[in-house]
């Protein structure tokens, strides 16, 4: 299990400390963090005992997760998610009856619905349906947007769900870390169960969230150890409150334990003038070297900044085609859009030029995205393939559903091996006659419940986590950005397929992710970074927001980047979008065009 790892790798998964790990791109991170839970599963004298995992996507927990089980390593003693599925599973379902504002019940809101009250906020207050709104709270119940009318408003926005018994996740977090410090049963049981917990991309966590964290380790002391990895360079999340805390900051956050520090430098993933590039964005002067073997290889890094936005996708389906030619498989190259109102409308041109090319447009997901949603997760049992290869997920799937369903109904059903494995059979045999997607979902779950011989309509958590969640599948489906959308079974089927297709997403989808050929466009002040994030910020914030962009997006290369400064988009005012300051000044020898053979 420490086969493969560098000196500076080995130092990290083996420390038996508290540690804090900070990891250039490419450096091997999510190995490190995979190989380290690996370590401290194997070495577990406790039944009793769990590991926590927290990711910044449910995307990063499951990957870390299908590693594990590549590397055989049973996880029934590991719990891996975001700090809201944490709070949600450790927190708010055991322990809701001690919140006056839960104690009646309550159920979490889409993200569907939640961007659709706000926009109706910002209408009613004549805001832009642009402008970011942030409705995260800090531990002191302050909102955190630089313009106080914002705050104004992502307050009206939570009294107005609040008033219909609905939290957001940001309203889980709060009450979360409320009911952590007025409840020293609920923080001792937590301090006693954990033996770790990791916290991945540790610069995107945001102050509530150390905050919680730091209740748990507080009480628990010794007998639970902390091991953050990330890196400061990478912090995109400014503007929503994720910040890399200092060491000494964290320390103050666990009540003054040591932690130690660990560096892993090198970078595994790009050739050298990849990093090279990439580096004119870096905040500190460490070097960073490219140790794979492909480190000296030329590739092709071009900045264009004089195609019109209306001609980008011509320019990206030759560079498309191009690469496919060489031999690079779609799924090596990527599109990066600035926001995801980019996605939608270039997926739709570029299929329609390079209709025999697949592509995989994450925006375009019909399922709504909350992932806690106990039907979400079933859905994901009816419709992933069923191959060898996906066994174990399933398995591990089934189980957490069996787990949440015991919750609803009062213990009825067994979750040992055994009766998984039944569950899972019970699945795979429902095949409903029927092509519409919501219409095979629906009586998909009517005959399991059927089969279990239990009664939906007895359950009312569960009824109403139905309408949430179809609502918004219908609610995604009547938006404009669907029209052309396929409906059918199959087109929801490929939700879980691995991508095969050439990726398009924002820089923040793309983040931990590494592809041959990355094309990235927007690349203009005000989109990158967004106006809405840096408006009435310092110079020294910008920049820094600015450069942290870049550097995430250029180190998700390989190989080849493709640099889009486009002419043409302009502002409501008529201002003319101008390329990105930071990149303007960047130093690089960029080659000619893609095609000139080096
Ligand atoms: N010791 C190693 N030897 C060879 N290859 C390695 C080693 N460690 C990591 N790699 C490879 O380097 C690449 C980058 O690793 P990984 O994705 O874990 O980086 P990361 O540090 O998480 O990057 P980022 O911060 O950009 O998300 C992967 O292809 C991985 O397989």
């Amino acid at each position: 299990m420490l086969d493969g790892l560098n000196s500076n790798q080995l130092d990290a998964v083996t420390t038996d400390k508290n540690a804090l790990v900070i990891a250039c791109p490419g450096s091997g991170k999510t190995r490190v963090l995979t190989r380290k839970i690996a370590y401290e599963l194997e070495r577990f004298d406790s039944k009793k005992k769990f590991i926590v995992a927290l990711t910044y996507t449910n995307r990063a927990a499951e990957e870390i997760q299908r590693r594990l089980d590549d590397l055989g390593i049973p996880q029934e003693q590991l719990w891996a998610g975001t700090i809201h599925s944490f709070c949600y599973q450790w927190i708010i379902k055991p322990y809701s009856a001690y919140e006056p504002a839960l104690v009646n019940g309550f159920s979490i809101i889409d993200d569907n619905k939640k961007r659709k009250i706000l926009n109706e906020l910002k209408k009613k207050h004549s805001i832009p349906f642009f402008s970011d709104i942030n409705t995260g709270l800090d531990r002191n119940a302050n909102y955190m947007n630089a313009d106080p009318y914002n705050n104004a408003i992502a307050k009206e926005f939570h009294e107005s769900i609040l008033e219909n018994k609905e939290i957001d996740f940001d309203l889980l977090l709060y009450y979360s870390y409320k009911m952590l410090i007025n409840n020293k049963k609920i923080r001792s049981h937590l301090a006693n169960i954990f033996s770790h917990i990791f916290v991945d991309e540790f610069q995107d966590t945001q102050d509530l969230q150390y905050a919680i964290i730091g209740q748990v380790l507080t009480v628990a002391g010794d007998k639970c150890k902390l091991f953050l990895v990330g890196d400061p360079d990478q912090a995109i999340y400014g503007s929503l409150g994720g910040t890399p805390k200092s060491l000494y900051e964290i320390q103050e956050e666990i009540g003054n334990q040591d932690i130690v520090f660990k560096e892993i430098p090198g970078n595994y993933r790009s050739t050298q003038r990849i990093v090279d590039f990439f580096r004119n964005f870096q905040s500190t002067e460490v070097n960073i070297e490219a140790l794979g073997q492909r480190a000296n290889e030329h590739g092709y890094i071009t900045l264009d900044t004089t195609t019109n936005k209306d001609n980008l996708y011509k320019e990206f389906a030759d560079i498309i085609t191009h690469n496919i030619k060489k031999g690079v498989k779609p799924s090596e190259i990527c599109i990066i859009a600035p926001q995801w109102y980019f996605l939608t409308p270039l997926a739709q041109k570029l299929k329609s030029v390079l209709p025999d090319i697949p592509f995989d447009a994450p925006g375009v997901s019909p399922l709504p995205t909350n992932r806690e949603s106990f039907w979400w997760k079933l859905s994901r049992l009816f419709l992933s393939e069923i191959t060898p290869k996906t066994s174990m997920s399933r398995f591990r799937w089934m189980s957490h559903l069996i787990n949440d369903l015991n919750g609803y109904t009062n213990g009825s059903l067994g979750n040992e091996y055994i009766d998984c494995r039944r569950y899972l059979k019970i699945i795979n045999s429902i095949k409903p006659n029927e092509s519409n997607g919501i219409l095979y979902l629906e009586k998909a779950f009517k005959a399991f419940f059927n089969k279990l011989e239990l009664d939906l309509n007895d359950y009312y958590v569960l009824v109403e986590q139905w309408d949430i969640f179809f609502d918004g599948i219908r609610t995604r489906y009547e938006s404009t950005d669907f029209i052309g959308t396929p409906d059918d079974i199959q087109y929801f089927k490929n939700i879980f397929k691995p991508s095969t297709g050439v990726v398009i997403n924002t820089c923040y989808g793309v983040k931990g992710e590494e592809f041959e050929t990355v094309i990235a466009f927007g690349l203009l002040w005000g989109y990158i970074p967004h106006w809405s994030s840096i408006r009435n910020q310092p110079n020294y914030i910008t920049e820094s927001a600015s450069n942290k962009l870049l550097y995430v997006i250029g180190s998700r290369a390989k190989k080849n980047l493709h640099l889009f400064a486009e002419k043409g988009r302009k502002a409501n005012s008529g201002y003319a979008y101008q390329t990105n300051h930071q990149l303007a000044q960047a130093k690089f020898e960029y080659d000619g065009t893609y095609y000139q053979e080096k």
